[in-house]
């Protein structure tokens, strides 16, 4: 019998699944997709077949009531294309898991225990790991007999020192509750600091890097050598950078401020600072498209909302560029990072001084393709790095697999 050699990843959001299948042999991508919207009446199931040469992308629009619906659904498009779940080639289903705590800092087989500790951090990462949970359940009904692979958003920031992973409060407090700074998105901050290096030629081990990841969730990372030294978002993936729909840094005085004076309770305040805040409680509106469009029109509020925006990140460069003490690249990733020209401007202009500069022609080609978007005299490369988690993923779960089959193929 040959090996296996296929990995269904699985990365589910708060309302969306996105999914890719991959053939290990060679990273080949077979299918990829993306479920949106899942819980309202018109959600979209886009669905891409790529295997030689690759089919046309269908798009379904139908209410997807849950995450388990979702997954379903998946297994059907799949299933479409002969890529079914029940098929003897996949190797492994790799999940991502968006908070793994202090005990998960690699890729694991899923077993009760695991699937147990994934839940008793559910108060960790509200928007998440409920998600993550039942996108594994779902893939553990249809295939019980393939290994179940857990890789981690918090694992690429357990190197953080002490220094940068503790908050200044009582140290009794903080280790009886598991008080930290966690770090998340590190699977696309492992890649794309990586990936950087590789554009530049270098080693990862030789280079430091200011990782942006930019999506709906957003965070910074400082990178030295190929491991993490600080990273923006914290307990939760509330701290930090300015979100499409999360406040990030905050006075945690506004909190109380916001129970005792506004008469707020507890989950007002989480949903307040978690889904109303950000881009789109600044202006409404928290596609970063949208938000240009808007300007664009001269609308004073989508300006405002974007300076909001940009002047975190600046404040965030400006830091982790002190903390990192020499920096060789500036990476901008995601949704944003790698499509939004003018926050990359916006960033790193004026910061001349600090060897950063972006070259008006180079930052405004569209690419699928990691490029340099600095001009050559810049001391620091700028770049944008396409980011992957999904490949990387699929990589972890099937060297897990290997590692403990004994297989080499
Ligand atoms: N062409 C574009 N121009 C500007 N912003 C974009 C573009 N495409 C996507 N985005 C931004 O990227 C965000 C989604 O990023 P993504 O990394 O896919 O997020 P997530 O993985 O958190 O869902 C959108 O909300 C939007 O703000
Ligand atoms: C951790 C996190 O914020 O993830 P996402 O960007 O997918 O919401
Ligand atoms: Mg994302």
């Amino acid at each position: 019998m040959t090996t296996p050699t296929r990995v269904l990843v699985l990365n589910s959001g708060s309302s969306s699944v996105k999914y890719q299948l991959l053939d290990m042999r060679d990273d080949s991508r077979l299918a990829q997709g993306l479920v949106e919207r899942i819980g309202e009446q018109s959600s979209r199931l886009v669905h891409t077949p790529l295997q030689g040469g690759g089919g046309a992308r269908r798009e379904t629009t139908v209410p997807i009531a849950d995450h388990a619906a979702a997954l379903k659904a998946v297994a059907a498009e799949l299933a479409a294309d002969g890529l079914g779940l029940d098929s003897p080639e996949l190797a492994a289903i790799g999940h991502r898991v968006v908070h793994g705590g202090l005990r998960f800092t690699a890729p694991t087989v899923i077993d009760d225990e695991v699937l147990a500790e994934i839940e008793r951090l559910v108060p960790v990462a509200p928007l998440h790991n409920p998600a993550n949970l039942v996108g594994i359940r779902t893939a553990i009904a249809m295939r019980p007999d393939l290994p179940q692979v857990a890789v981690f958003d918090t694992a690429f920031h357990t190197t953080m020192p002490e220094s940068a992973a503790r908050y200044a409060i009582d140290v009794e407090t903080a280790d009886a509750h598991r008080i930290r700074r966690y770090g998340f998105h590190g699977t696309s901050h492992a890649y794309v600091s990586r990936e950087t290096a590789r554009l530049l030629g270098k080693e990862p081990e030789e280079v430091n890097v200011i990782v942006l990841h930019l999506g709906n969730g957003a965070s910074a990372s400082a990178v030295r050598g190929g491991r993490c030294v600080d990273t923006s978002m914290g307990l939760t993936p509330l701290e930090g950078l300015v979100m499409g729909t999360r406040s990030g840094d905050i006075d945690p005085a506004v909190t109380f401020h916001l129970k005792r004076v506004a008469g707020m309770d507890e989950d007002e305040v989480d949903v307040l600072l978690n889904k109303k805040s950000g881009l789109v409680g600044l202006c409404g509106d928290n596609d970063m498209r949208e938000i240009r469009r808007r300007i664009d029109e001269g609308d004073e509020r989508a300006a405002l909302a974007f300076d909001i925006y940009v002047h975190r990140l600046k404040k965030y460069i400006g830091a982790y560029y002190a903390v990192l003490g020499r920096v060789d690249a500036v990476a901008f990733t995601a949704g944003v990072g790698e499509n939004a020209a003018p926050v990359r401007e916006a960033a790193i202009a004026g910061l001349e001084e600090l060897g950063l500069a972006v070259d008006a022609d180079l930052n405004s080609v569209r690419s699928d393709e990691a490029r340099v978007i600095s001009p050559v005299y810049a001391r620091v490369a700028v770049a944008v790095v396409p980011t992957d988690e999904e490949l990387e993923i699929a990589r972890q779960s099937h060297a897990l697999v290997q590692s403990i089959t004994g297989s080499n193929e």
